[in-house]
């Protein structure tokens, strides 16, 4: 369906985010082509994958064990709260605001020393006249704390720093931002089934019970915890889980004398305490907030508390509130969360108390000290674990009640709380020199499971742990209960909390899963920790190897590239050197070089370029000549000896080659194929009968071979030749080629033995006369014989006589006629072109034949080498010494030759047999030697 679109208005200006499309053409394929835009600036740009930004990254080397490492061994945290710098009477503003009986009370203070009381109103005043702060936030962690003038002189300090807090909360903070940062977490941890305990410390009147409890208007963290708590519980279906067992209690000193745990729930009693076990004590359920909130504001009528000259309403006892989660939760979550305020340390001489005030005051005093000294030794102990951990926990209740978290095994977190006036300088002095240096208290392996002890099965657990130990040691129960408690507390100390885990996997079937899963859990993060560690070390390590491998393809193709541009210039060289070699118009062969040769009336010969290949052959069988020819003219090559004085190759025939080279091939193969046959007496070749040593083979048009019947045993008729495979030949007609290794086997040359008397008088050659030094060989026999009167051309004829030579040839019979005319035995052929197809495949070069037969004829030392032509075979026979032909071969191979020249020597070569090769190359130095000496 086409939808129409509306005429464009013409006040609208059309603005194309995209390029006009232009119509295309349908591809003919499915397959549908992304249109790319032809200018660079609309090109998308894919970016490439930042693998080297990636790997170029540090890996942090123990990211998860640092977390580990924090989670497992955590610092206590501690918290500064200042309180705000308020003059007395806008103090007792605020302390009205949350209590408004704080006036009444505060005129109601016990005792009312007229003396005191007249001091304080001067006091009073003071402080009103000097209302400056000796704290200073620096930061969110540390205070700097300001000797006031008056007292530089016997502190001799100006400021001290205190840092290491986990957060100062400004004079300004709010009790949410306190709650936020400070309790939150633990009470998330709560609810997670962590243990958590947080305990407020500071001077008397510095704001303790205001951060813990707080007024309706500022609730505190009792009130934020409990609203947290039961808000995270609300959506909870279960009731059991909405609902939490709360207990309050105080550590009270009644005029000093002894301790008493008072239960401060609406229907509590006085609590016995045996070791940590409490007796009597109340735990309350709720599951609101409001009644929770109701059950802390009812303790906090009951728990102890007096007018004392520095607070109106100043707590006398330690009030400790603890909250467990409720019903059938309390079996699967034993966490407890514990909020303490103590009672703030007092001087006499602010406080002004006096009698059984003071002695309260002693009793507090002392249990702080207590509590400092427990805190003392546990960093005491760990900064230097040769120290024992004290048994200051001993000396008081609160300590003994707190004992797990005093000694590092349970987590806490402390709240100081400073006054900021200068006329507070001593006590906030006292409480940051003693309280700040609990910030470097670690808490090592401490482990939720510890954590979710109850106190008692814990302390059970220790008992029989120690029961265990005295098993081992044998001791006996003569043991007194303080020997028993201090070696208890040394085995404790010195297992460490994962070994009393596993202690409880024993006793515990919920703690032992619990410890098997943190276990794993530790165990599984290593294991992902080592597995990223070895991939990333791979990756890194296939990275280099990347590169290197780049690097070494970078360096193949520049070395292909120069290795292209020498193949280059080869061809170009070879293609020159050809140049030279075959598209010259004019070939000339200098009759110096062959002297030894008879030319005859052709001193030079010359061949058009446009020649065939059986041209070029000979071309190359006359340069070879010529190459090997010394300078006595004598032919003392050893790859190839051409007569060439049987090429006559001239212009007027340039025709005839291209014409006529069937009819070479023609001449070639059969003879080739004869030369393959001749070992046998009768050579055949495709069914034809020839004699291997008269083979004369011209352009005849004839079938059959034509074997003269002189040779042959016994007269055959024609058709016998023809049809038959083999027919006797007399001896003489092969044993002559025989006896000088002439024809072989491995040969692939034509051989022709003929006297070359112009081919046509059969009366002068008898080989039943001839002599030895009359055997001439002719080898590479191709003849094409164009008409009487036209000049023929024989590829290739060597003549070797060795008639007049001293020695006698191998296997030389005397009976054997030494020479024999080739006219007589004249073998006409006209082979069918299937039969010189068959055998042109096989036909190496002509000079490559030629040299091959050559060799041998060479490496003969009894063979003499003649060279004539067919066109005078009157002229003189040129004869060499077997020595020095050797030699001069050898000379003639060491020496330099020009780079034309010695490819083709090279070629030649190659059809020479290893071993001559070898020998040929071992006596290049002795040759050099004689050349030197005989001065050749
Ligand atoms: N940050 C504050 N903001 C407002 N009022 C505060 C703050 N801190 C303390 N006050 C007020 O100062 C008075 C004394 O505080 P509080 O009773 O909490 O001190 P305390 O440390 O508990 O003393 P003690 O150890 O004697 O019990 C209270 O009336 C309280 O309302």
């Amino acid at each position: 369906m086409e939808m129409k679109s509306p005429p464009p208005c013409p006040n609208t200006v059309t603005i194309r985010r995209n390029p006009h499309r232009k119509a295309r053409p349908t591809p003919a394929t499915n397959n549908r082509q992304i249109p790319i835009s032809s200018s660079s600036s609309m090109k998308r740009e894919v970016p490439s994958f930042p693998i080297e930004d990636v790997l170029s990254m540090e890996l942090p080397e123990s990211h998860s064990s640092s977390v580990t490492r924090e989670s497992v061994s955590e610092s206590l945290k501690v918290f500064l709260r200042i309180r705000s710098l308020l003059p007395a009477k806008n103090l007792a503003k605020v302390g009205s605001i949350c209590d408004p009986n704080a006036r009444s009370k505060a005129k109601n203070v016990w005792p009312q020393n007229p003396t005191k009381k007249k001091q304080l109103v001067k006091d009073k005043d003071v402080k009103w006249k000097s209302s400056k702060a000796c704290i200073t936030l620096n930061d969110s962690q540390s205070v700097t704390l300001s000797t006031p003038v008056a007292l530089q002189e016997l502190k001799r300090i100006k400021s001290e720093t205190f840092g290491g807090f986990s957060h100062v909360f400004a004079p300004e903070s709010s009790q949410t931002e306190v709650y936020e940062r400070m309790l939150k977490p633990v009470v998330e941890e709560f609810l997670k089934g962590k243990s958590g305990m947080l305990a407020a410390l500071g001077p008397s009147g510095s704001g303790k019970t205001h951060t813990i409890f707080g007024c309706p208007r500022e609730p505190g963290m009792v009130p934020l915890t409990l609203q947290h708590i039961f808000k995270e519980t609300e959506e909870s279906e279960s009731q059991a889980f909405r609902s939490f067992n709360i207990s309050v209690f105080e550590i009270y000193s009644e005029r000093g004398k002894g301790e008493k745990l008072i239960d401060l729930s609406p229907d509590g009693v006085d609590v016995t305490m045996h070791q940590s076990t409490k007796k009597g004590l109340r735990e309350v359920t709720v599951s609101s907030a409001q009644q929770a909130e109701s059950l802390i504001a009812h303790a906090m009528v009951k728990r102890a508390t007096a007018m004392t000259n520095t607070n109106s309403q100043s707590s006398r006892s330690q009030c400790i509130i603890n909250i467990r989660h409720g019903g059938a939760n309390t079996q699967s979550n034993n966490a407890v969360l514990t909020i303490i305020d103590l009672a703030g340390a007092e001087r006499e001489k602010k406080t002004g108390n006096q009698g059984a005030r003071l002695l309260e005051s002693n009793f507090i005093n002392k249990t702080l000290m207590v509590f400092a000294l427990c805190l003392r030794s546990l960093l005491e102990h760990q900064k230097n674990p040769k120290k024992p951990l004290q048994k200051h926990f001993q000396n008081s209740l609160l300590t003994r009640y707190l004992r797990d978290y005093l000694e590092g095994k349970k987590r806490m977190t402390l709240i100081l709380t400073a006054k900021s006036g200068e006329e507070d300088y001593l006590d906030t002095s006292y409480l940051l020199r003693q309280a700040s240096p609990y910030t470097k208290i670690k808490y090592n392996n401490v482990d939720e499971p510890l954590n979710m002890l109850p106190n008692k099965r814990h302390y059970q657990m220790s008992s029989t742990t120690e029961h265990m130990k005295r098993m081992k040691l044998g001791t006996g129960s003569d043991r007194t209960e303080e020997e028993k408690s201090v070696e208890e507390e040394r085995c404790l100390s010195e297992e460490g909390a994962l070994r009393i885990c596993n202690s409880n996997v024993n006793s515990c079937g919920t703690l032992k899963s619990d410890c098997a899963y943190s276990a794993e859990s530790h165990r599984e993060c290593l294991i992902m920790q080592n597995f990223a560690k070895a991939i990333w070390k791979i990756l890194k390590e296939y990275n280099n190897k990347l590169k290197v491998a780049e690097f070494e393809i970078q360096s193949l193709r520049e070395s292909v590239g120069d290795e292209r541009k020498r193949c280059l210039e080869l061809e170009k060289e070879l293609k020159d050197l050809k140049s030279l070699c075959t598209c010259c118009t004019e070939v000339r062969v200098d009759t110096d070089l062959v002297s030894g040769l008879e030319l005859g009336e052709c001193e030079s010969h010359t061949v058009h370029e446009e020649n065939d290949k059986a041209v070029d052959a000979y071309l190359d069988c006359i340069q070879y000549v010529a190459s090997e020819q010394d300078s006595d003219g004598t032919v003392t090559s050893n790859s190839c000896v051409v007569d060439a004085s049987c090429l006559h190759i001239e212009n007027s025939i340039q025709n005839n080659f291209q014409e006529k080279d069937r009819s070479v091939d023609a001449n070639l193969n059969p003879v080739k194929c004869v030369a393959d046959e001749q070992e046998s007496d009768v050579t055949s070749c495709d069914g034809s009968v020839v004699n291997g040593l008269c083979l004369h083979v011209e352009n005849s048009t004839q079938n059959n071979f034509q074997l003269d019947q002189r040779f042959l045993e016994k007269d055959y008729t024609t058709e016998e030749i023809n049809n038959s495979e083999y027919v006797e030949i007399k001896e003489f007609a092969v044993s002559p080629y025989q006896s000088y290794g002439l024809v072989r086997d491995d040969s692939c040359s034509t051989v022709e033995l003929d006297q070359l008397l112009s081919g046509e008088d059969e009366a002068t050659f008898d080989p039943l006369v001839s002599t030895q030094d009359d055997v001439i060989v002719t080898k590479g026999c191709d003849y094409v014989d164009q008409s009487d009167n036209e000049p023929i051309l024989v590829t290739s004829s060597t003549q070797l006589d060795s008639g007049k030579s001293d020695r006698k040839p191998l296997n030389s019979p005397s009976t054997v006629p030494r020479s024999l005319n080739a006219s007589e035995i004249e073998v006409e052929s006209k082979i069918p072109t299937s039969t010189f197809q068959e055998a042109k495949d096989g036909l190496p070069p002509v000079k490559d034949v030629s040299s091959t037969l050559a060799c041998e004829l060479m490496d003969d030392p009894l063979s003499e080498t003649r060279v004539t032509t067919s066109c005078n075979p009157e002229k003189p026979k040129r004869r060499l010494m077997p020595a020095s032909s050797i030699l001069l071969r050898e000379f003639g191979t060491s020496e330099v030759i020009d780079e034309p020249e010695k490819l083709k020597e090279s070629r030649g070569r190659k059809k020479l047999a290893g071993d001559e090769w070898k020998r040929t190359q071992g006596s290049i130095s002795l040759l050099r030697l004689l050349k030197s000496n005989l001065h050749l």
